[in-house]
């Protein structure tokens, strides 16, 4: 889809990213030259979605290590280090963010005898690969939902897992989009998932510039529809899988996979072996983000909750995998995802 907007993109002097906030009214790109301000733009979702938080992690230990090329090889080191530490804590949940810093460590480390211009070559390239990686595991990821979703049929999504949450087509919005491409049409209902409407603000904006037939609904919506017989399917995205299947995403995404259960509807998380964290043992050991009143309280700027009254704002919850017909990865589907069935997949050559 080659009209797609990257959004992040590796510009060798700066990092080019798209400011997602701004979206659907302002099409914008900020760029990046420095850690600091890439820890910004993640932390407010400028860039957002654990893929691209890890393309945009990665970038941004490579951007910023441009400064210290010069410097002693063990300053370079230094730096290094306190720079993945630092880009570590803009967000606790994506684990594409941690698995993508510790490839770039892992670069700093395969390279500490070098001079640091050879290793500076290596960790931009480092950075690159992460981003090929995910690129491509979002074409396998459509490819293999295209093997259980078929043409005509009506979607349910939240939040939003596509190409402005990772790097080209999404996860779960890669069938829908890789489909559109090869005449397999989808009708896509998409939550507008509150409070900060990913799904209104960015899934429409994405499927309706494909020209996928989209249409929004209020969260609280997605039980009628399910009711009314409208759903075949529910495909969403994730931000962390353990290793038991269990699948944190977006707040709001558990009461749809309740909703979906009930009304006997396949219930499918997409996402890359990347997000899939066999250190985390099950959904309870995943650490949930919790982001500040104001996105509710006044969220867009207009004020919706009294001044002095509490709030409870996670930015994610937990699918467990009880819940999730299957999970769909770039190196095949886990049907009725368990401990064993993850390993498979995750371990498989
Ligand atoms: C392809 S990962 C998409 C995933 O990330 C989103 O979270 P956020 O917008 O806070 O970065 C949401 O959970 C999506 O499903």
């Amino acid at each position: 889809m080659s009209g797609m907007i990257k959004p992040v993109e590796w510009k060798e002097t700066y990092v080019k990213v798209l400011d997602q906030t701004l979206l659907p009214e302002e099409v914008k790109f900020m760029e990046i030259r420095d850690a600091q301000v890439m820890w910004d733009a993640i932390k407010m979702l400028c860039v957002r979605g654990a893929p691209a938080i890890g393309v945009g992690a990665g970038y941004g230990v490579a951007i910023e290590m441009q400064k210290h090329v010069k410097e002693s090889t063990t300053e370079y080191h230094k730096k290094l280090k306190e720079t993945i530490e630092y880009l570590a804590t803009s967000r606790p949940t994506a684990v594409n963010l941690f698995w993508a810093l510790d490839r770039m460590k892992e670069t700093g480390e395969k390279y500490a005898d070098e001079s640091n211009e050879v290793c500076q070559k290596a960790l931009e390239e480092t950075a690159i690969n992460i981003e090929k990686y995910e690129e491509n595991a979002c074409i396998s990821i459509g490819e293999n939902a295209l093997t259980l979703l078929k043409d005509g049929m009506t979607l349910l999504t939240h939040c939003n897992a596509g190409g402005l949450a990772t790097v080209h087509y999404g996860t779960a919005l890669s069938p829908m989009l890789l489909g559109k491409e090869r005449n397999i049409n989808f009708k896509v209902y998409a939550d507008e998932t509150r409070p900060l409407l990913q799904g209104a603000r960015l899934t429409a904006w994405e499927l309706n510039q494909a020209g996928v037939d989209v249409t929004v609904i209020t969260d609280n919506m997605a039980g009628m529809v399910m009711k009314q017989g409208k759903i075949d399917a529910v495909i969403v995205g994730c931000d962390r899988v353990a290793a038991n299947g269990d699948a944190a995403n977006k707040i709001g995404t558990y009461s749809v996979a309740v909703l979906a259960k009930h009304h006997n509807i396949p219930f499918y998380i997409a996402g890359p072996v990347s997000t899939i964290d066999m250190n985390t043992p099950t959904g309870d050991d995943i650490p949930i983000e919790e982001r500040s009143a104001e996105e509710i309280t006044c969220g867009f700027g207009k004020r919706t909750v009294p001044e002095g009254v509490k709030v409870y704002n996670p930015a994610f919850d937990v699918v467990p995998h009880e819940l999730i017909t299957a999970i769909i990865t770039d190196k095949g589907i886990i049907a009725n995802p368990d401990k064993e069935k993850v390993a498979q997949v995750v371990n498989a050559k």
